[in-house]
C-alpha cells in the first residue's frame, strides 16, 4: 500500500482564529478520503495546507512523497472551494485553457463527457447555471489525469441527477487508482463515496475511520418517528410497553421531536406490536417510520460532544479566570491593607 497524503500536527491560526490545531491524516492510494465537519472547522485549510496554497504555521506534509511546494503539478489535481474561471468562455474553451497548461492533457470534449456536459460544450461559462458550472470546474480538474485529486466541496449547488454523475466519476477514478481528497457537508455523499471519513472540529480530526465502523460506534440507535398530534402525556404510556419489549433493559429514550415521538433503539419485528398498541388505545397518527443511524448521527454526536467539551473548557476558564481575578483582588487588597 502507497500512502499518496501524509499531513502531520499541521497547525494553522489567522490573527486570533485557530482554523488548524494539530491535523493529521494520511491517505492511501486510490482511496477516497472524505473530510466533514461544521463551517468554520478547518477543511479548506487543511486541503490548501495540504495542496501547498498556504503554509502551515507547524506540521508537516508529505504529497506524492514530496513537499506540496515542489510536487510536479502535473500529476495533481485541485478543485478550491471558491474557483471562479473567466465567463466570457464556452464550457469547453475553459477545459481547453486548463487543457493547454499541461502537456498530453486529455481531449477537452472527453472531460466534457465526463461531467456530463458536452452538450453544453458551446455554453458561455456565465450562462450555465450554478451546477453545471461547478461540474465544468470539476471537470477542469481532470484535465491532466491526475495522480491525486482534491476536491473542496464538489458537489455543492449540483442538483441530484448532476451530483450523482459526479459521484460516478470520482468512483470510477478512484477505481482506476485516483487518490481523492474532498470535503463536503452531505452526509450521503461521504458515505457513499468515502473509504475512510475523517470529522474536523476546531481544526483537529476528533475521529476518522470506514463510515459504517464510525455509524457503528457513535451512530447511536436505530429511531421509530411516529407522527402525531396527540399531546405528549397521552403518549406517555408508549415508554412502558416499549421499555418492557426491552431483554437488555435501559438505553432505550422515548423523546417529543417537531410534532412527533422518537423512540430510539426499536427492532423492526417490534413494529407490528407497538402499532397494535397505538390503535387499542385510539392514538391517532399520520406516518410512521424507522431509520437505522447513518453518517449525519454520527456527525451531530461528534459535533455536539466537541462542542460541549469546547464549552465546558469555555466554561472552565472562565472559573479560573474568576478565581485569577478573585485572587489578583484579594492579593491587591492585601497589599492595600
Ligand atoms: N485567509 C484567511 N484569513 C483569515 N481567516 C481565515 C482564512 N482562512 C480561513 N480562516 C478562518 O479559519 C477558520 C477555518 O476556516 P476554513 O475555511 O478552513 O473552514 P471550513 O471547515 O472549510 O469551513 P466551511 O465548511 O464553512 O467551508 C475559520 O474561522 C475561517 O474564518
Amino acid at each position: 500500500m502507497e500512502t499518496v497524503v501524509v499531513a502531520e500536527g499541521l497547525e494553522k491560526t489567522y490573527g486570533e482564529t485557530v482554523a488548524l490545531s494539530g491535523a493529521s491524516l494520511s491517505v492511501e492510494r486510490g482511496e477516497v478520503f472524505a473530510l466533514i465537519g461544521p463551517n468554520g472547522a478547518g477543511k479548506t485549510t487543511l486541503v490548501r495546507a495540504m495542496t501547498g496554497t498556504t503554509e502551515p504555521d507547524a506540521g508537516s506534509v508529505r504529497l506524492l512523497g514530496d513537499s506540496p511546494r515542489t510536487v510536479d503539478r502535473n500529476r495533481l489535481g485541485v478543485l478550491p472551494q471558491a474557483f471562479s474561471p473567466p465567463d466570457r468562455l464556452t464550457a469547453r474553451e475553459l477545459v481547453s485553457y486548463y487543457a493547454g497548461l499541461y502537456d498530453g492533457a486529455r481531449d477537452p470534449d472527453d472531460v466534457l463527457a465526463d461531467v456530463g456536459l458536452l452538450d453544453a460544450g458551446r455554453t458561455w461559462y456565465e450562462d450555465l447555471s450554478g451546477g453545471q458550472q461547478r461540474r465544468v470546474c470539476v471537470g477542469s480538474t481532470l484535465v491532466n489525469d491526475p495522480d491525486v485529486l482534491f476536491l473542496d466541496e464538489p458537489t455543492t449547488g449540483i442538483d441530484p441527477a448532476g451530483r450523482r454523475t459526479v459521484w460516478r466519476l470520482i468512483e470510477e477514478l478512484a477505481t482506476a487508482g485516483t487518490t481523492v481528497v474532498l470535503t463536503t457537508h452531505d452526509m450521503v455523499e461521504a458515505e457513499r463515496l468515502a473509504d475512510r471519513v475523517g470529522l474536523l472540529a476546531d481544526g483537529a480530526l476528533v475521529a476518522c475511520g470506514d463510515p459504517d465502523d464510525l455509524v457503528r460506534t457513535h451512530g447511536g440507535e436505530s429511531r421509530l418517528r411516529i407522527e402525531t398530534d396527540a399531546e405528549p402525556s397521552a403518549l406517555d404510556f408508549l415508554e412502558q410497553p416499549v421499555a418492557r419489549a426491552m431483554e437488555a433493559g435501559g438505553g432505550r429514550r422515548t423523546l417529543r421531536e417537531d410534532g412527533a415521538l422518537v423512540v430510539s433503539g426499536v427492532e423492526p419485528a417490534e413494529i407490528g406490536r407497538l402499532v397494535d398498541t397505538l390503535e387499542e388505545r385510539g392514538i391517532e397518527y399520520t406516518g410512521l417510520s424507522w431509520s437505522e443511524p447513518d453518517l449525519e448521527d454520527v456527525y451531530l454526536a461528534l459535533a455536539d460532544e466537541t462542542e460541549r467539551e469546547r464549552t465546558g473548557d469555555l466554561e472552565a476558564d472562565e472559573r479560573e479566570g474568576a478565581d485569577a481575578t478573585g485572587d489578583e483582588a484579594a492579593g491587591r487588597a492585601g497589599e492595600t491593607a
